[in-house]
């Protein structure tokens, strides 16, 4: 480039980075999820599942007002993101900051094409879900016991008849119910967890119904390695097509687990906005992947999501600011670094 200014340089290689696709991607109608690309083996379409607004905030130790989180829905509704999930229908006692679950609910702009999910944890739950407008619900499970005291205050076998009567109402009400399994590659009270345990549970999930199993690393302790015999175990029995992963970012594995289960043919991919969130109940547990980073890498593979980065950094950068925080997209963060962000605008 010989005598091309530094800055001028940074603006040309970026300009060759949106010639690849790797910010925006293509925004086109989702294939089916899973639907395989001939060329790589790799799924053609992945959908991205967004838990920043429940799973990001809910840890948050300062009250986020609610305009702001009904705020921050409203722009990932606008990105391309196929389904959000908005908040948790559980007890303020136990998670303060989920407490305005009926106004955030109430409060959002829905988009057509977007899903907007809540967390049930029991019908108490469900129904106060239902009577705010929630049109999908998710129950929460976990593969350890001592988790599952810890998180929702019963046994595995406790929830299970819990979340059956869930799904029986939700069946009435032709609601679709998505299933959480939390601690698929690890406890913070119990360690290892096996893979069978993780596949037991995922069965007892989709067999009463639920439409999706996502397998959740709470605390980013998985490797690729364990992501795959885990994997390896659970589709023996929930079909690959229900399976969606959810990997928290602990121990920086996060991508490469994705990645592992994207080329085992899961096509469903669980993510947080400025990668905020981690668990209340699993004390270390850092944010989650960050949906920016996530959608970055996927569009380097080629792989359709339907969302735009750009506008999902938009989202991030918006909610970083309300709450103070850096972001913890890697992706994000070196956009505004170099200050290409910026060149976009
Ligand atoms: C599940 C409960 C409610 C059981 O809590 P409990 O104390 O065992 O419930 P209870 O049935 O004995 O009732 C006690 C009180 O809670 C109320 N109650 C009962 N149910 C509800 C409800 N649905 N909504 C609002 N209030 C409720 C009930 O009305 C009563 O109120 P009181 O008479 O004392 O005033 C409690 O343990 C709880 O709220 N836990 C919160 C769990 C949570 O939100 N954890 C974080 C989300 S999970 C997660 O982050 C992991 C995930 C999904 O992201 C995947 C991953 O990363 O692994």
């Amino acid at each position: 480039m010989g005598t091309v200014p530094s800055a001028l340089k940074h603006c040309l290689s970026y300009q060759h980075l949106l010639k690849e696709q790797l910010w925006i991607g293509e925004p086109t109608a989702p294939p089916h999820p899973g639907q395989e690309s001939q060329a790589s083996g790799l799924p053609e379409y992945i959908k991205i599942v967004e838990v920043g607004p429940r799973d990001g905030l809910q840890n948050e130790k300062v009250m986020v007002p609610t305009d702001t989180k009904i705020e921050l829905i409203n722009r990932l509704s606008k990105t391309g993101l196929p389904a959000i999930e908005v908040t948790s229908f559980v007890s303020s006692k136990w998670v303060p900051q989920m407490a305005d679950h009926k106004e955030v609910m109430r409060g959002i702009e829905r988009h057509p094409g977007v899903q907007y999910h809540v967390l049930t944890p029991n019908l108490k739950g469900f129904h106060s879900a239902i009577a705010a407008g929630a049109t999908e619900v998710s129950v929460f499970g976990a593969a350890s016991e001592s988790f599952s005291k810890m998180n929702i205050n019963c046994s595995i076998e406790e929830s299970i008849e819990k979340f059956e009567e869930v799904a029986k109402s939700a069946r009435n009400m032709n609601i679709p119910v998505r299933g959480y399994v939390s601690c698929a590659l690890g406890c913070p009270y119990e360690g290892d967890i096996t893979p069978t345990k993780v596949a037991e549970v995922s069965k007892r999930l989709y067999s009463m119904g639920c439409y999706e199993i996502s397998l959740g690393d709470t605390i980013g302790v998985g490797t690729p390695g364990s992501m795959k015999r885990m994997l390896e175990a659970v589709m023996k029995e929930v079909p690959l097509s229900a399976l969606a992963v959810h990997c928290h970012d602990t121990y920086g594995q996060a991508l490469a687990n994705i990645l592992t289960a994207i080329q085992m043919g899961v096509a469903v991919v669980d993510s947080s906005v400025a990668g905020l969130g981690g668990c209340p109940y699993a004390k270390g547990a850092t944010g989650n992947v960050a949906t920016e980073d996530v959608i970055y890498m996927l569009n380097g593979l080629g792989i359709n999501t339907g969302v735009n980065l750009f506008t999902v950094m938009e989202a991030g950068n918006f909610i970083c600011t309300a709450l103070n925080k850096k972001t913890n997209s890697k992706v994000a963060q070196a956009s505004f670094n170099t200050g290409a962000i910026k060149l976009l605008t």
